[in-house]
């Protein structure tokens, strides 16, 4: 067996119990086959990065856009900027939740890669979400559900009054 030699070489490490759901209200995404312990890791995803010109000319104007993540570069004079990155593996199949995001990631910026792990016990059945952060480029298919008017009138009053 061969094992990395390398401090840089990358081993790689992904949860057998998913599968990814088609036609769901978000498009595709990651389902659990089985309860996964909170801490898991999930995937350890290769990244692209792009350079900060080929993304503003080609790529935001293409599908794609859709599935990069900001990637923190410096440049040539020690400028520090925020490029876009195509993550490969199951990264890019990771919907988003405001509520209930069950999946972190994290970045290393030396060997181009992201780890996801659980960020609780993923129960079997349930989808696995990450969060985009606030700034959404879609409607939330899960976005909490304002009540209508009357009834959050009659919340207010139960509040002042009970
Ligand atoms: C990185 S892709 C995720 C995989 C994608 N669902 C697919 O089928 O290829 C990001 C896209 O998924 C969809 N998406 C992700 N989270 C969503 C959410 N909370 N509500 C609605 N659509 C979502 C949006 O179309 C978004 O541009």
């Amino acid at each position: 067996m061969a094992t990395p030699s390398n401090k840089l070489d990358i081993p790689l490490q992904r949860c057998p119990d998913l599968y990814i759901k088609v036609c769901t209200p978000k498009g595709r995404g990651v389902y659990a086959t089985k309860t996964i312990p909170a801490k898991t890791v999930i995937d350890v995803c290769p990244v692209l990065v792009l350079g900060v010109e080929e993304n503003k000319s080609h790529i935001e104007h293409t599908s794609l856009f859709h599935y990069t993540y900001n990637w923190p570069i410096t440049d040539f004079d020690g400028n520090k900027q925020v490029a876009q990155a195509v993550i490969l593996g199951l990264g890019s199949m990771f919907n988003h939740s405001t509520q209930d995001q069950n999946v972190v990631w994290e970045r290393d910026p030396e060997r181009l890669i992201i780890t996801y792990r659980a960020l609780r016990d993923i129960p079997v059945g349930e989808e696995l979400c990450i969060s985009y952060g606030s700034h959404l480029t879609f409607k939330d298919a899960d976005a909490p559900v304002a009540p209508p008017p009357e009834e959050e009138l009659e919340m207010f009053n139960q509040i002042q009054f009970d």
